[in-house]
């Protein structure tokens, strides 16, 4: 999920050529105070080009007890956006009050009532300890994600991923478990050095393995290798297409767990398999004998 300055305009109408599995204009913090009215006209204008019909683009706006919330709910609902970000997310009250506004808006501007989408970003304590809540506080919730500068900044230290990421995994885990109750997707901290792909390299390594679905971009350098990483191994999908071919062969003598290369295969590895292959799938994962 790619971040794009919403005052940027040139970034605003060339960012679809990157690839991002989204990108997310931006109201809040990459755009001064003085240049906000102008980024949210063009954001409008932007959400409105023919580039992205059909296409579901996320807006971060201000938050909720900024002077200009309101205005930005307004001038992105009234264009038809698709994903609302709402940063510094500390209660699942911020939530009901967010969608008890979109619904507003909804129907002022003729929208299908309910289909605006949250994607709620905690970054400070209070919300990481009510991330269950804010999860689970709206049907509208499509995801969670954590903000590393702003929460270290409130739990009195500081964020440098490619120094040490030890300070954030209490919150790492709060989210993703959060995320799993609700059943929507997580998304992870951005990596500000844009020059130190080992460094994101490493990270990206440590929220794959937590189960993380993604991370919050602010460079479209740092989407191939994102993708790369998280589309599973040619070796990965062998493997799994064995385990589903070795799990139907199981089925039909009646046997609910069976050894493949000395291991054991039971529903729990089936169904991870399963998704192995689905992630192949949508990354385009080669395996010897074409795409499968
Ligand atoms: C990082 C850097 C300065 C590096 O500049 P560089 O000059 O090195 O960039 P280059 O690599 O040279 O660019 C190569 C080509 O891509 C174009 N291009 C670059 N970036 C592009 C982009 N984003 N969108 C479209 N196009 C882009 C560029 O125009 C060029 O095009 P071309 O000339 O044609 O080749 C730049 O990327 C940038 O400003 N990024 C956006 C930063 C941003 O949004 N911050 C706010 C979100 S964080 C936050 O708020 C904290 C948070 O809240 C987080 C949370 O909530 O999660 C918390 O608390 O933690
Ligand atoms: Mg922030």
């Amino acid at each position: 999920m790619l971040f794009v300055p919403g005052s940027n305009a040139a970034w605003l109408s060339t960012v679809q050529v990157y690839g991002a599995d989204y990108v997310m204009f931006d109201l809040e913090d990459s755009v001064s105070v003085r240049e906000k009215d102008t980024a949210r006209l063009l954001v409008h204008e932007a959400l409105k080009s023919p580039v992205w019909a059909g296409v579901p683009v996320v807006v971060r706006v201000n938050a909720i007890n900024t002077p200009f919330f309101r205005d930005d709910l307004e001038a992105v609902v009234s264009a038809g956006v698709a994903i609302v970000r709402l940063p510094m997310v500390t209660d699942a009250q911020m939530i009901r009050h967010l969608d008890a506004e979109l619904g507003v808006l909804e129907g002022k501007y003729g929208s299908v009532p309910g289909t605006t989408r949250i994607l709620a970003a905690v970054e400070s304590a209070s919300g990481v300890v009510n991330a269950v809540a804010i999860a689970t506080a709206s049907p509208r919730m499509m995801g969670i994600a954590l903000a590393a500068y702003d929460y270290a900044m409130d739990m009195h230290t500081t964020h440098d991923a490619a120094a040490d990421e030890s300070q954030l995994f209490f919150a790492r885990c709060a989210i993703l478990h959060a995320a799993r109750v609700a059943k929507i997707h997580c998304y992870d901290v951005i990596y500000a050095d844009v020059n130190d792909t080992e460094g994101f390299l490493r990270e990206v390594a440590v929220i794959k393995k937590l189960g993380f679905d993604g991370k919050s971009l602010v460079n479209p350098r740092q989407i191939e290798p994102l993708h790369n990483a998280f589309a599973p191994t040619p070796e990965e999908v062998e493997r799994a297409h064995r385990v589903v071919a070795a799990a139907v062969e199981a089925e039909k003598v009646g046997m609910g767990v069976v050894a493949l290369d000395g291991k054991m295969i039971d529903a729990p590895i089936i169904a991870a398999a399963h998704r192995t292959i689905r992630l192949a799938q949508v990354s385009g994962v080669q395996v010897a004998g074409g795409v499968r």
